[in-house]
């Protein structure tokens, strides 16, 4: 592993992004019919087409060996042996053992865990867990923030059907956010999951404080917080002290953003149930052998990588966007936000130096069709460079009878289509003569309305939402982070870029209570401590 920059192969892809600045997609698909099916790929379920990418063989050949040269089989396999690759916490990133079967002998403790996971979820589930009033669990409340959040979330808003207790996510610590759950929630039936693997986050302490207080002004005794609070975090003491008794935990081995497949998950078992959750991770298992054993070219999440690394650094496509379609899905660009940008927004090597490339882009976007109507416009016409990521599941909860389902799928496709072929300006400018128009009135128009096109996307089809195909899907996206953060040479399991933030909001919030504001702040960051003084009367 070394510094990109340094490899021949890297020098190749620079010199053919050169040569090829007036590639036109449609070209590459003229000179060959097999294109779509030799610039496909599928894995458990999951098939990627980055035929509407601006690559041909002699990148692919180069992103291969770039690949090759920069280690990524070798680190694939520290990866998946558990060894110390999170080099500046000294620590393994051994989430694909989250998702090993039942049989995998070196694995007990994580399943001692699960087994325990799945018990208290059948409990909860059956309806022979009460709660202080002696009535069964209906609701299930999830207090955490980031990974011990948004990949939670992502499954339930995903997969719930209702047969279950009802799941709720609370992040924020604004107090609107767990004020407004609460106050459709009855203490008596809701049980609270405190998910934290520091159990040192602020914000997540805070609203698990207010929660606690919620079920005791609502009659429950301080013996009866044990049948309503639980806990999933790696800091039993911490835990402890707070006043939880049972805590299903996880290991430091586990990132935050990696997390959903361990303890982290009981919101998930106890909304869709055990049979689910195994589900769940056995789609993810699949896809991790896939990536274990598929040779590279033939291999779905490093392609998916690859063709995110020819856009960022050699095409100049500094941002992504990503457009599930399918409402159950609208999570899944944030979950992505922070799963890629947390990993692999870094500018320092994994030996410490300066990164020499451009890492990780921009990540964003929302629900299709929703998406089309706010800013495809610019994804269009506009003249941001940004490469896209459409993501469509066959089946969705209507049968394919329904206009509606034609609709979202059609109008997921057409849209990948228009981004590549743009508009014909020779036919755009008969139609317009058509309708009457001439001249200056003529050529204005026809400025107004050319697209471009060339404009790549890939496309990620999953057979169905379900279970085992949204675990595919994120375990994916987790190896092509992976894959990534091995080309750019940065370790993508460390997140030191957030502890300053949390550090000075710790000594502001002391500042805007009782405590003088401090000497040393900045200008404008000392105005608006005084502001908000001003404004509390302090
Ligand atoms: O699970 P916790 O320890 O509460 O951490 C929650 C989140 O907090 C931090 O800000 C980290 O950047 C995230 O990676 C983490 O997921």
């Amino acid at each position: 592993m070394s510094d990109p920059i340094n490899q021949p192969s890297w020098k190749t892809l620079e010199a053919l992004a050169a040569k090829n600045a007036n590639q036109q997609m449609l070209d590459l698909f003229a000179a060959d019919d097999a294109r779509a099916t030799r610039y496909s790929l599928a894995a458990a379920g999951v098939s990627l087409d980055y035929s509407k990418q601006r690559i041909d063989d002699d990148v692919r050949a180069a992103l291969l060996s770039l690949a090759d040269d920069q280690g990524v089989s070798e680190a694939r396999e520290a990866m998946f042996a558990g060894r110390a690759i999170n080099t500046s916490e000294n620590r393994a990133a051994w989430h694909v053992a989250l998702r090993a079967p039942h049989d995998a002998p070196m694995y007990d403790e994580v399943h001692e865990i699960r087994r325990a996971m799945a018990a208290f979820a059948e409990e909860v589930r059956s309806g022979s867990w009460r709660g202080f009033s002696g009535q069964p669990i209906t609701d299930v409340l999830n207090i955490g923030i980031g990974g011990s959040d948004l990949g939670p979330r992502l499954i339930c808003e995903a997969l719930y059907e209702g047969n279950g207790p009802r799941p709720h996510f609370v992040a924020n610590v604004d107090p609107a956010d767990l004020d407004d759950t609460l106050a459709g929630l009855d203490p008596a039936t809701t049980l609270v999951i405190v998910t934290s693997k520091s159990f040192g986050t602020a914000e997540t302490l805070a609203n698990a404080r207010v929660a606690r207080q919620w079920l005791v002004d609502a009659g429950a005794g301080e013996g009866d917080i044990a049948k309503h609070f639980v806990a999933v975090s790696t800091n039993a003491e911490a835990v402890s002290e707070f006043g939880i008794e049972r805590m299903f935990g996880f290991w430091d081995w586990v990132g935050g953003r990696y997390s959903l497949w361990s303890a982290v998950g009981l919101s998930i078992l106890l909304a869709l149930g055990g049979e689910q959750f195994e589900t769940l991770l056995a789609g993810a298992h699949t896809m991790d052998e896939h990536f274990r054993q598929a040779p590279l070219d033939e291999n779905l999440p490093a392609m998916l990588a690859l063709v995110g690394v020819w856009n960022n650094n050699f095409l100049g496509l500094k941002s992504h966007c990503v457009v599930p379609y399918a409402q159950r899905l609208a999570s899944l660009p944030s979950f992505l936000q922070q799963l890629e940008m947390e990993s692999n927004g870094k500018s320092v090597t994994r030996e410490g130096k300066p990164a020499t490339v451009s890492t990780v882009p921009t990540i964003w976007g929302s629900v299709g069709t929703n998406a089309q109507h706010a800013y495809f416009q610019m994804l269009h016409q506009g003249d941001l460079a940004v490469d896209m990521d459409f993501v469509l599941p066959l089946s969705g909860p209507k049968a394919a009878g329904d206009a509606r389902e034609r609709e979202r799928i059609a109008n997921c496709i057409a849209q990948a289509e228009a981004l590549m072929c743009g508009r014909d300006s020779d036919a755009l400018r008969s139609e317009l003569e058509a309708q009457g128009l001439e001249g200056e009135a003529l050529e204005h128009r026809l400025a107004a309305r050319r697209f471009d096109g060339n404009r790549p996307s890939n496309m990620l089809v999953l057979e169905t939402l379900d279970a085992h195909h949204v675990g595919a899907l994120i375990a994916a996206y987790e190896h092509k982070v992976f894959v990534q953060g091995i080309i750019w040479n940065v370790n993508s399991f460390d997140q030191w870029g957030v502890e300053l933030g949390k550090t000075m909001a710790g000594q502001i919030v002391s500042e805007l209570g009782e405590d003088a504001p401090s000497a040393t702040h900045d200008g404008s960051t000392a105005a608006l401590v005084a502001r908000v003084r001003r404004a509390w009367g302090r």
